[in-house]
């Protein structure tokens, strides 16, 4: 799915009232995975927010697939994913997949049974337990068998995988890539990890402090799997960090 934002800027109420993104314009062609990434604050959940029409658009526009974000949610053509996934305690792992299909509208039908969303993130010996029994990754990769049943073109990432430790958080990014490269759905993945977007994404999108304008917009043409060591992958690591205002990193230094 297509996504275009352009010149979109929105303030929340308040006294005074607070500005988070001014005049905002990029586009992400369909099944492109793009980063953003910005300082804390700036703006990166209101634009996901805005996307997922859980925020209502003040001034400019953003169209999904030539949509309105109404629209296209009303249609589960978005998927979103957050740092703790909503999942229903009394409710087995199975019935919490088999729930995001309550909600597609008449006519669509999913893309895949619960059965072999759950396998396919590896939580098949799971279905029949319930969330409390499952660890923080287990149950992020329940919330990704829900996004891979709704069969939706947008997947909305909002650090869906920062409160993880290290290696879960790896092995999840990981599999996610494979499963976007199967599947190739447009994503927008917010991250505070720069070197993730850079791993991950095939372009990364800079956003400034608040309120959030595109600072950097970066094409991300290498090969994957992406080694951290190669010269590449370093010049553009020197670059975002440049656009984030960050210290050059050790090994760069006195490059
Ligand atoms: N509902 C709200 N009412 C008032 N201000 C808000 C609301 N939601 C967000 N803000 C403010 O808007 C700004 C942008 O918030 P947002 O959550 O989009 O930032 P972020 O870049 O996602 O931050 P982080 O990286 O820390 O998660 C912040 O200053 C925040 O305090």
């Amino acid at each position: 799915m297509h996504l275009e934002i352009e010149q979109l800027s929105h303030t929340f109420a308040g006294r005074p009232p607070r500005a988070a993104l001014a005049e905002l314009s990029f586009a992400v062609p369909s099944g492109q995975f793009t980063a953003v990434i910005g300082p804390s604050g700036c703006g990166k959940s209101t634009l996901l927010r805005l996307a997922a029409g859980l925020l209502p658009v003040q001034e400019g526009s953003l169209r999904l697939g030539g949509q309105t974000p109404a629209q296209a949610g009303a249609q589960r053509r978005v998927a979103w994913m957050a740092q703790s996934p909503a999942l229903l305690p009394w409710r087995t792992v199975r019935d919490n997949v088999l729930l995001a299909l309550r909600f597609l509208p008449a006519g669509h039908a999913a893309r895949l049974s619960a059965d072999e969303a759950l396998a396919r993130v590896g939580l098949s010996d799971s279905a029949n337990a319930y969330p409390f029994m499952l660890s923080g990754g287990m149950q992020q990769r329940l919330a990704l068998a829900r996004t891979l049943m709704l069969d939706a073109g947008l997947w909305l990432m909002d650090e869906p995988f920062a409160a993880l430790d290290e290696l879960t958080r790896e092995r999840l990014t990981h599999e996610l890539l494979d499963l976007w490269q199967a599947q190739r759905p447009t994503v927008l993945w917010v991250t505070h990890h720069i070197q993730e977007a850079l791993r991950l994404a095939d372009r990364v999108v800079v956003l400034s402090p608040r309120p959030a304008r595109l600072i950097l917009d970066l094409p991300v043409d290498l090969p994957r799997p992406r080694p951290e060591s190669s010269p590449a992958f370093q010049a553009l690591l020197s670059r975002l960090r440049a656009a984030l205002g960050l210290a050059a990193a050790p090994a760069e230094e006195g490059a």
